[in-house]
């Protein structure tokens, strides 16, 4: 075996104001790892070829093999890509009384437009893009357009190892394999999702911050019925202190991850990551699972339970209001002075 310098530079990594501790990295035969994913807790698999088939996926392959369908690419002139979610407002729209119609077509401003391409357009704009361009990231769900090269490459991937801990660990089904392909520098700010993620690195190298759900207050998240659902309304690069202050107490863990690697980041756990040089741009394909049956409710609940209650309690309110904005003074009625 032969262990590899990582050719990142920890000079090179931004500064955060926060402590962060370093996330495990095991070999994936080693025990430990399951352990740690029975616990819910992030760890980096090496070694487990989960998507060796995919290690030449650089763009020049891709070009060749990915197929002529249509990419969803964010363009963004900053660096950050938050997620808007447009479904949420049509959401809003069916949950509001006509008396606050007006109110929820209010304009919202969309961090990065998103747009479609072929990825021999995509390939081009990266190759010449340069410091100061506007920027992009693919972000596209491996689907049937895809040429045979990547098709068989797909058929390749650890499917045997991978079902494996699918099953021992009790997660639901494969929602889809999500490809990312980003330009060095790019940013997705911190947010957490509704699924169990194994985050495989294919070529470059992203840096991941990690949050457990139990920091839920000092991410400040957007409430469930806002487009930014899920996302830390915190700039982790510049915290408004004065706005956010509880963002003092946060503690992270972190890695980064190159060629090979594989990331659980467990559900519900909170994930900023950035694409870091030296390569110009980084492709990842991430695996996502569905929550496994509820089963057996243990006590005392634990952080990220609390953090799906809080979830409904709010999709609840929101509903019973007919008015999402009318959700946080009837929380404050409930909570000031008594609880
Ligand atoms: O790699 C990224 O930029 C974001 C990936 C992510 O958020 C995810 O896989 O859940
Ligand atoms: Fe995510």
């Amino acid at each position: 075996m032969t262990t590899e310098k990582p050719n990142w530079n920890q000079h090179d990594l931004r500064k955060y104001d926060f402590p962060l501790d370093d996330i495990p990295r095991l070999n994936c035969m080693d025990p430990q790892v399951d352990e740690l994913i029975r616990l819910k807790k992030p760890v980096v698999l090496t070694g487990s070829n989960l998507v060796g088939a995919a290690s030449k996926w650089n763009l020049d392959y891709l070009e060749e093999n990915m197929g002529n369908g249509d990419f969803t690419i964010f363009v963004s002139d900053r660096n950050q890509f938050k997620f808007f979610d447009e479904k949420k407002l049509a959401e809003i729209a069916s949950v509001t009384g006509a008396h606050v119609k007006d109110r929820s077509k209010k304009e919202y401003e969309r961090p990065a437009k998103s747009t479609t391409m072929k990825i021999r357009e995509f390939a081009r704009r990266v190759k010449e893009w340069k410091d100061g361009d506007e920027r992009m990231y693919l972000q596209q769900a491996l689907n049937s357009t895809s040429g045979a090269g990547v098709v068989q490459d797909f058929i390749r991937f650890r499917w045997d190892w991978v079902t494996v801990k699918q099953k021992l660990h009790n997660w639901g089904k494969l929602t889809y394999n999500l490809l990312l392909i980003g330009l060095e520098g790019n940013v997705t700010p911190c947010h957490y999702d509704e699924q169990e993620n194994l985050f495989a690195q294919i070529h470059g190298h992203k840096r991941c911050i990690l949050f457990p759900p139990e920091q839920f207050e000092c991410l400040y998240p957007h409430p469930v019925w806002h487009p930014h659902d899920r996302q830390s309304q915190v700039d982790l690069t510049d915290i408004d202190y004065s706005r956010f202050p509880k963002a003092q107490n946060l503690h992270g863990v972190e890695t980064v991850v190159g060629p090979g690697d594989v990331l659980y980041i467990p559900i519900y756990w909170w994930h900023h990551i950035e694409s870091v040089k030296p390569e110009k741009y980084s492709v990842s394909l991430n695996f996502w699972y569905k929550a496994g049956p509820v089963g057996q409710v243990e006590y005392p609940i634990k952080g990220y339970q609390k953090v799906a209650i809080m979830r409904n309690v709010e999709k609840m309110l929101a509903e019973a209001m007919q008015d999402p904005e009318e959700v946080g003074t009837l929380l404050r009625t409930m909570v000031n002075g008594r609880f």
